[in-house]
């Protein structure tokens, strides 16, 4: 429950929201029980009067009684009619402020949540998978949601009027107020055992619900292997096995839920019976009046479905601490980079390396060992190795994805860990090796990277990264969609694509890992002439397999096992005769091979 203590500031936030909000459910319950006493008077009107009324059979008084009678009755009606209006008009505002309330709340931890996402590090990405983090931002704070509206709205809502109730019910008569409450706890308890299994049920339900929709994406995501491997029979038979167990448990719910109508109506109905046999006794006694009965049965109906709302009530807030808890324990993390001064720079390009070591945290698994090198602002840099040698682990600590364990490694002889973040990743153009693009037109990808876009600068960035005909040559030509309802894109494409986006941020220090794989050579060639002319005086790193693309580079590193084993120019390496001599060897005999 102490998890929802951070509920608070949005409840200070809004108070001119839920002070109204009380106020209005005060006054909608008076306007609700009042009408129980107008019956009472209604009752008594027609009780004490009927003897007389039919004592005057025959009689002319007979007809002015009836005109008394049925203008008081209507009167009472109209007047019952009347309250009822202004009970509703009350309760359309008290969900006027207090739901509306929950709505505000709702957005602002939406927001909260998002914008700390944002800021967590890619370490965190890495330990929780997508749907958790989808949960907690929606399904989780739907469950907050339901707590600060409903929940809070129904409890104070209860509150009030079971005050109200008790009070009207003990100033008529006390004994009889005893016995109409007797089976209200009975209710309470019964309602509240018969919603925790409805819960727990629902709750598994619902965990089975999620599996099946997971269950049902990734295959359809993997649909292409499932064909191709011919397991569609078999992933048909696992759908139906996991919808089964779903069906029961959805079955076994429906059992339960039809128990709980019911016992409630039972309860009620034993309150109703135990209203009018000690009502009845205390009415011959001449303690009350038969309205006083007629009043109690209103009292006791009225304050069945807020009771009901009782079970339901505590539920919403179990849900909602749980709920809380899962958000509170990812806001509260701290990110694990963050940027340390606010001063904005403009770089020149000067990166360099000392002794740097770094261990990735979630395996454990040392991918870079004491490296260190210096690139000149301006220069080309290439970085080559077998795979799993930390060439994408340089980058990510180039673009302080993570810090590094140990060792320094400064941009323009600053420390990058004292640097603005925000300001110094806006200068670097990233191109990583797994190109993600998103579901937008090609032009809104292209120009993912700016606030705004100048005319004719997307179209430039996609002729430098050699992608513009390809582009033209769809119908839609800039405006054609990706992703899941656009057209898909090959590799090659998608990485110009991807090149394109960070070239059009001219950045200051351009890092292409790895990004000219799916490229031929003769398209890898263009790129590359259009780079030396946009990054001349600018630096660049790029990461790749052939030697082909990294033999003009103004510095070559060689990487092995996380360590720098060589690093110099093409002929520099080639003169060695090490590492870097034999692949090249290698290449070239692919080559004459193919
Ligand atoms: N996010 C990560 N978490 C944990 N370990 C990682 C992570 N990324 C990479 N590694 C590990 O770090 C080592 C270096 O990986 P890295 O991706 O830097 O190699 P690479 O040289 O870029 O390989 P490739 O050429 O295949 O892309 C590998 O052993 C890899 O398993």
């Amino acid at each position: 429950m102490r998890h929802l203590l951070f509920l608070n500031k949005y409840f200070y936030k809004y108070k001119w929201w839920i002070i109204p909000g009380v106020i209005f459910v005060v006054i909608s319950n008076i306007f609700g029980v009042v009408p129980a006493q107008v019956v009472g008077h209604a009752f008594n009107l027609i009780t004490e009067n009927i003897a007389i009324y039919q004592l005057c059979n025959g009689f002319e008084r007979q007809q002015v009684m009836y005109d008394i009678f049925s203008n008081s009755l209507f009167f009472f009606g109209a007047l019952i009619l009347v309250l009822y209006l202004l009970r509703g008009l009350f309760l359309f505002f008290m969900r006027q402020t207090i739901i509306l309330m929950s709505r505000h709340i709702e957005f602002d931890m939406k927001n909260e949540i998002y914008a700390h996402y944002q800021k967590l590090s890619l370490g965190f990405y890495r330990r929780n998978n997508t749907g958790d983090l989808m949960n907690r931002a929606t399904e989780d704070v739907n469950r907050v949601r339901m707590y600060v509206g409903p929940a809070i709205m129904y409890t104070i809502n209860t509150t009030v009027l079971f005050f109200l109730i008790i009070y009207f019910m003990f100033s008529v008569n006390s004994t009889l107020a005893i016995y109409c409450l007797l089976p209200l706890p009975i209710l309470v308890l019964t309602i509240y055992y018969v919603n925790t299994i409805i819960n727990q049920r629902s709750e598994k339900i619902q965990e089975q619900l999620s599996r099946l929709s997971s269950f049902v994406q990734e295959r359809f995501s993997g649909i292409r292997v499932i064909k191709s491997y011919v397991r569609e029979d078999h992933t048909q038979d696992v759908f139906a096995e996991e919808s089964q167990s779903y069906k029961n448990n959805s079955m076994g719910l429906v059992k339960v839920q039809a128990l709980f109508f019911p016992s409630m109506l039972l309860l009620v109905g034993l309150s109703t019976t135990l209203t009018v046999y000690i009502g009845g006794k205390q009415v011959i006694e001449g303690s009350i009046t038969a309205g006083n009965i007629a009043e109690f049965i209103v009292y006791v109906n009225q304050l069945t479905f807020p009771v009901t709302m009782l079970g339901w009530v505590t539920t919403l807030i179990q849900r909602a601490a749980a709920s809380q808890k899962r958000i509170n324990e990812f806001l509260q993390l701290k990110p694990d980079i963050s940027s340390a001064n606010t001063v904005e720079k403009d770089f020149t390009g000067k990166i360099s390396f000392k002794n740097v070591s770094f261990t990735y945290p979630d395996t454990g698994i040392e991918a870079l060992k004491n490296v260190s090198f210096e690139i000149e602002k301006g220069q080309f840099l290439a970085i080559i190795g077998r795979t799993g040698s930390g060439k994408s682990t340089l980058a990510n600590l180039i673009m302080r994805m993570y810090d590094v364990d140990s060792g320094s490694i400064q941009i323009d002889g600053n420390e990058l860990k004292g640097l603005n973040l925000h300001s110094y990743r806006n200068q670097v153009g990233f191109v990583p090796q797994e190109v993600f693009l998103f579901s937008d037109t090609i032009k809104n990808n292209i120009a993912f990277g700016l606030d705004q876009v100048e005319p004719g600068q997307v179209e430039q960035a996609a002729k430098n990264a050699a992608v513009y005909q390809n582009i033209i040559d769809f119908d839609l030509k800039f405006e054609t969609m990706l992703g899941e309802r656009g057209i898909t894109l090959s590799g090659g494409q998608k990485q110009r694509v991807s090149i394109a986006r960070a070239l059009i941020k001219e950045p200051k220090i351009l890092i292409f890992d790895d990004c000219l794989s799916a490229v031929d050579t003769k398209t890898e060639e263009e790129i590359l002439g259009n780079l030396g002319a946009i990054m001349k005086g600018k630096t660049s790193i790029l990461i790749a397999h052939r030697i082909s693309t990294i033999k003009n580079a103004d510095k070559i590193i060689v990487l092995d096992e996380g360590r720098i084993i060589e690093q110099g120019t093409h002929q520099q390496l080639l003169d060695l005769g090490g590492a870097y001599a034999e692949m090249y060897d290698n290449q070239l005999l692919e080559e004459e091979n193919s």
